[in-house]
Formats: C-alpha cells, structure tokens, sequence
C-alpha cells in the first residue's frame, strides 16, 4: 500500500459512515499529504497582513481615501481590527507588514517594514513599480518567510490592506485569465453606482496602456500593489519551505494567481479559505479549480477568512489524529 492508499484507509476507518466527514476529510487528507504523514500537525500558525498604498487611488476608484491605509495598520498595531479579534480568538500568531503605506510608523514588536515606497506608481499614467521594487518585494518577503519557516512554523496565512488594491486584483485577473474587466470588477470597499462605472472605465484603460506585457511578472509589476507582489513571493517562499498556505479573499487570491502562473504546484499547498463577496471571486476561485471553505458574505480582506477557516481546519487534522477507528471502539464496519 503506498502513503495514499494508506492515508485514504486511515480516513475511511474512522468511526462515520464512507466520507461522512465532506470536506474535513479533503483537508485532513491534503494535510497529510503535503506533510507526508499520517499523524500530520499545524504548528505556530502565523497570518501575515500586508498594507500598501496605491498610486491609482488618486483617481477616485474607492469609497474611502487614501489615509484609511496608514489609519488601520495604527488599528491593527493597536489591537482593534477584525483580524485581531479573531487571531486572538484562534491563537495564531499575527503581524503586520508595511509593504509600501504611505506614512512613517514607530516601532512596533507586531510591525516589520519592508517598505518599497510610499505607495505605487499611478499606473494610468506609468507602470505600477519599477522592476528593481518588484525584485525589492521578492527579496523581503522571500527573507520574512524563511525565517518564519526556519521558526517552526508549518500553516501561514496572508491578509491585505491597501485603500485601491481591489482595482489592482481586478487588472490582474482580467490580465492574466484573458477575463473582460467587467467579469472582474467589483465594488471593493463600497463605490455607487457613478463610482462603479468610473472605476471600471479606468480599469478598462490601464488595460489598454500596458496591453503589450506577457509575463506575469511583468503584469504584476506593470498592475499590482507592493503588498500584491509581497505576498505573492511570500506564498511561492512558502511553498518551497512546504508550508499550508492559507488564501484569504479576492486580493490575496489575485496574489496567489500570479504565484500560481509562475509555479502552477502551489495550489497542492493552498487552503482557499473564504469565497468573497467581491464580485470576480467566484469566477476566479472557478478558474483555479479550487473550492473555498466558508462563504460568510464577508468583504474585508485583512486574512479575517483566514483566522475563521482556522478551527474547521484544525478539526480536519484532529479527526484523523483522535478519532477511534471502527476496530479501535469496536464499532461494526459494513
Ligand atoms: O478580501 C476581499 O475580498 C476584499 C474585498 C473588498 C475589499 N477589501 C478590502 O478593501 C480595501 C480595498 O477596497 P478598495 O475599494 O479600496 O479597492 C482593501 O483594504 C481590502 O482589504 C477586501
Ligand atoms: C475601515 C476599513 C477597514 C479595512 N480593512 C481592510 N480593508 C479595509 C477598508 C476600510 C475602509
């Protein structure tokens, strides 16, 4: 019998009628995998939430301006977002990146800087980075991550914040899918309707100003965020150090679509956590194949369906570490 012919008997002799457990059992079993054991474990669970500013947030693409980035990393520092409460709640380890916010921050034990600039490029008018802050992104977050790794540390999730960055998602996934923009654009943090239509006629012209590139990485540094990237190249460093990587809403999955052209084999470690309200989630959690735990109606971002997919998946892996087998509690089999 090889690991998983093994590992699927291991599931299907727990004490439940065949596949009772739905999907657990698809974690547990992916788990395992990724770990290559039977007994598989998630040790000093991490959630890592990006904030960059953008360039293209000057052309009215938000509901909310600019200074609402630097005001919730003070929010998140301070204990008092979303994510916090439910971090707190689930014990997972969280901090704060400043991937390019446009303000300074005091030292702060749960803040790393790994500040690109203050704030992207407007890409109407030029390219969203130049290549040498893409390659600066890749640099830290690729360093950040190992150390995590090296720290023990084997299910990482990602969270974002950055005024403007679904407009960003949105290029990308129309960009690298071949979507029409409409498909991939939603109302973010809340835009009317004259908002809605605006933004997606800017959107439609980035398009048409860096229609030329075919590489994703070209596309992401044409079209992305500081924390896009960043978080992109903390997921790839995280698959190659065969960590979890848990995938939050409609932004980060556009970072991890980007990570996903580049090495396709990512999605074997990827838990897609929470399908978003944002409209192109859906679409893009389609595209991939992949399907999401929970679908609350949120539209947040933050790595908040990250911290509330948390205690499903650690129940997927303590079913098939704890639970009695048909033999072990005497329970007849079919
Ligand atoms: O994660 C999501 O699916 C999500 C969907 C809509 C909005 N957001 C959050 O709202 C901000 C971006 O929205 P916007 O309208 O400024 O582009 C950013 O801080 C995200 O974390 C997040
Ligand atoms: C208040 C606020 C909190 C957020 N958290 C993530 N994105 C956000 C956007 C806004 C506007």
């Amino acid at each position: 019998m090889n690991f998983e012919q093994a590992l699927q008997q291991k599931i299907d002799l727990k004490t439940k009628p065949l596949k009772a457990l739905g999907k657990l059992e698809t974690i547990a079993y992916q788990i395992a995998k990724i770990q290559q054991s039977l007994t598989p474990e998630l040790s000093m669970p991490h959630l890592l939430v990006y904030a960059a500013d953008h360039g293209l947030a000057k052309e009215g693409v938000s509901a909310y301006p600019q200074e609402v980035t630097p005001q919730m990393v003070y929010n998140f520092l301070n204990g008092g977002a979303a994510i916090n409460v439910f971090c707190n709640q689930n014990h997972i380890n969280l901090q704060i990146i400043d991937a390019g916010v446009n303000a300074d921050f005091p030292p702060h034990p749960a803040l790393i800087s790994s500040k690109t600039a203050y704030g992207t490029a407007n890409m109407l008018k030029e390219k969203a980075m130049s290549k040498e802050q893409l390659d600066y992104c890749f640099r830290e977050a690729e360093n950040h991550i190992l150390a995590i790794a090296e720290a023990g540390c084997t299910i990482i999730g990602f969270g974002e914040m950055g005024i403007g960055n679904t407009s960003a998602a949105s290029l990308l996934m129309s960009s690298l899918l071949d979507l029409p923009i409409a498909d991939c654009t939603g109302r973010g943090t809340g835009v009317d309707d004259a908002q809605y239509k605006r933004k997606q006629a800017i959107l439609q012209q980035v398009l048409d100003t860096h229609n030329e590139l075919n590489s994703p990485l070209d596309k992401l540094q044409a079209m992305g965020g500081f924390e896009i990237a960043q978080i992109c190249a903390a997921m790839l460093t995280a698959y190659k150090h065969n960590m979890i990587i848990l995938v939050d809403g409609f932004i980060c999955s556009s970072a991890f679509l980007v990570a996903y052209h580049l090495n396709p084999a990512i999605v074997d470690n990827a838990i897609f956590c929470h399908q978003s309200d944002e409209l192109g989630h859906r679409t893009l959690l389609d595209k991939l194949g992949v399907s999401p735990i929970l679908n609350l109606q949120l539209r947040l971002g933050e790595g908040t369906g990250c911290a509330l997919a948390y205690p499903i998946i650690q129940s997927a892996v303590n079913f098939l570490n704890e639970m009695a087998s048909f033999e072990s509690a005497n329970v007849s089999n079919k």
